[in-house]
């Protein structure tokens, strides 16, 4: 198992938020957490990564901090870019976990490889500050995949991303799963959730309501029940399209 998360339990200034938590998950595997807002998906990711208080066990954060920045990469919710550094040296701060810190033939051909696999050669020189906010996005991806890691934990990866780029993404993603990674990810978007995760985990009031293929968690009851909605699905060629109504 790439990670294992058993009877994780998360509270926030004193209110439980997080409910004894189980869940397994597999390289190979993109995983699609889904969940009404403040359902805990955040929550359950900060505490797997072991940067937020919790009770229960979580292989990821119970490694050293340097094998974990070795194990997973994590994009969280929020894409601040903290200094006016240029796009090449913020996809390096992906390297330093690794024994070169960036400066190695290897780090090298990673920050190279990620930066030519999010297409942003054109962008390589220039300030990651005075990118728009959708380049933002792709170059911190890219720093996410020069860091190389088994396994990425993205943070509602599509938010603020144009549709096109919301596509890359994913399929990027699937990608990457595709090649033996593995990739839990927040998504509001049930379609596009469906059409390209291997798995969904529905999460509502910190509890997993429902977890498995697509077809089996975006049931009607389940989605009444977790989001208070009723949807109409579209048989697209490219997968289902999913209506809120
Ligand atoms: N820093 C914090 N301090 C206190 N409470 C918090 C904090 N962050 C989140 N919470 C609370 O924890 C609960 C779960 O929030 P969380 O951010 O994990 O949900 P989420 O499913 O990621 O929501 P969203 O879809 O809106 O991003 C919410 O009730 C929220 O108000």
């Amino acid at each position: 198992m790439v990670l294992r998360l058993s009877g994780l339990s998360v509270t926030r200034r004193r209110r439980p938020v997080l409910h004894g938590v189980n869940l397994a998950l597999g390289s190979g595997e993109f995983v699609g957490l889904i969940g009404p807002n403040g359902a805990g998906k955040s929550s359950l990711m900060e505490a797997a990564l072991g940067l937020i208080p919790f009770t229960g066990t979580s292989s990821l954060a119970a490694m050293p901090a340097d094998r974990r920045a070795r194990h997973a990469t994590y994009l969280p919710q929020s894409r601040e870019i903290a200094w006016p550094v240029s796009v090449e040296d913020l996809v390096a701060l992906g390297r330093i976990p690794w024994p070169g810190g960036g400066r190695s033939g290897e780090d090298r051909a990673a920050i190279d490889a990620a930066i030519a696999r999010m297409g942003l050669e054109a962008f390589r020189k220039r300030t990651a500050l005075r990118l728009s906010g959708g380049e933002q996005n792709r170059a911190l991806i890219a720093r996410a995949l020069a860091q190389d890691t088994p396994m990425l934990i993205a943070d509602e990866p599509i938010a603020g991303l144009d549709p096109a780029q919301q596509l890359a993404c994913l399929r990027l993603f699937r990608d990457l799963a595709a090649e033996g990674r593995t990739v839990l990810a927040s998504i509001h978007d049930l379609g596009l959730a469906a059409r390209f995760c291997t798995r969904l985990v529905l999460l509502s009031g910190g509890h997993v309501l429902a977890d498995g293929p697509a077809d089996a968690v975006l049931g009607d009851d389940l989605l009444r029940r977790a989001f208070g909605i009723t949807v109409r699905r579209v048989e697209t060629p490219d997968g289902p399209a999913i209506l809120p109504v």
